[in-house]
């Protein structure tokens, strides 16, 4: 059933920067939080009935406004009025996952800022499709070709992608389940749909633009927002799960531990409070049965930031 934004209950999974106190160390959660999101830049810009050179190069010039996102390598495709491009910063497999990625004939392109954890497991179920990359998102147009635009939750991961279907030229967009990824969504005079990972790839060319609201799909075919993710709990005032202990730290250790997925040497950034410190320990004690310990060593490096008191 597709259905408008509903503004209410996407604001309340959305971490909103006012919710942090300002003393002084919860300023430094908030920035180590906010830099651990940046990875990738994505813009797209989609129906533009613009396919001229000039057209391309603003493209060019607005996607490069990311380029502090991503500064392993930049990317753009075009098909006819239809432009996806990406500012990367590698984190799987870096000597081939540039973006955009594609399926086996190309027929579909995708750009994506994220990382899939459970890619592996989703790579074993689309046996008979070839990769052409290592990387974690390419599985993101496979899982299209197979499913459709029903897929969505089977990612396991942070993400926001734009893919585009060069065979009908229809589109979907889809951002993680609470907003880890940063999304913006835009509207031209001209009818294109804008969607950029920052607000300064769209704002200036766009005649509205919005959040992209987490845990939604936008499908071009279907003509608006399809909120893809629905857990049971969604609903319920009151938590009717009793707190356990044990399972809070078996979560919290598990949702660690996927993270430790990565190609490139990788450190923790510590704020000094509770959060990072325990994501340190957990890391620490799981380091060794990782594949990224047999590449870079069981020695996890952190890092911390220091900031001035003005009195
Ligand atoms: N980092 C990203 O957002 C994209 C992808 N996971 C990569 O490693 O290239």
């Amino acid at each position: 059933s597709w259905q408008p934004i509903n503004r209410r209950s996407c604001a309340t999974h959305t971490a909103h920067p006012s919710s942090f106190r300002s003393t002084e160390r919860d300023l430094l959660a908030t920035y180590c939080c906010r830099r651990s999101r940046k990875m990738c830049g994505i813009l797209a810009v989609l129906g533009c009935a613009d396919d001229t050179q000039g057209k391309r190069v603003r493209v060019l010039e607005l996607s490069r406004r990311l380029k502090h996102r991503g500064p392993d390598w930049s990317g753009m495709h075009q098909v006819g009025d239809c432009y996806l491009s990406h500012q990367r910063l590698a984190i799987i497999d870096p000597a081939s996952g540039d973006q955009p990625l594609y399926n086996e004939d190309k027929s579909i392109v995708v750009t994506v800022n994220g990382e899939i954890y459970n890619h592996e497991q989703l790579r074993a179920q689309l046996s008979s499709h070839t990769f052409r990359t290592g990387s974690d998102c390419e599985v993101i147009a496979h899982l299209y070709e197979e499913h459709g635009e029903n897929f969505i939750d089977m990612l396991d991961g942070v993400f926001s992608f734009v893919l585009l279907d060069t065979r009908d030229n229809s589109f979907i967009a889809a951002r993680d389940a609470i907003g880890v990824t940063p999304l913006y969504i835009g509207w031209g005079i001209d009818g294109s749909v804008w969607i950029s990972s920052e607000v300064k790839g769209l704002n200036d060319d766009c005649e509205h633009f919005e959040i992209f609201p987490p845990g939604h799909l936008y499908s071009s075919k279907q003509g608006g927002f399809k909120r893809w993710y629905n857990p049971p709990w969604f609903s319920e005032v009151i938590p009717s799960v009793p707190y356990d202990p044990l399972a809070l730290r078996k979560a919290f250790e598990k949702a660690v531990i996927k993270r430790l997925m990565t190609d490139v040497p990788f450190g923790v950034l510590l704020s000094g409070g509770l959060d990072s410190s325990l994501v340190a320990a957990v890391t620490v004690r799981h380091l060794a049965g990782t594949k990224a310990a047999k590449r870079w060593g069981t020695k996890l490096h952190s890092f911390c930031v220091g900031l001035e008191v003005w009195n």
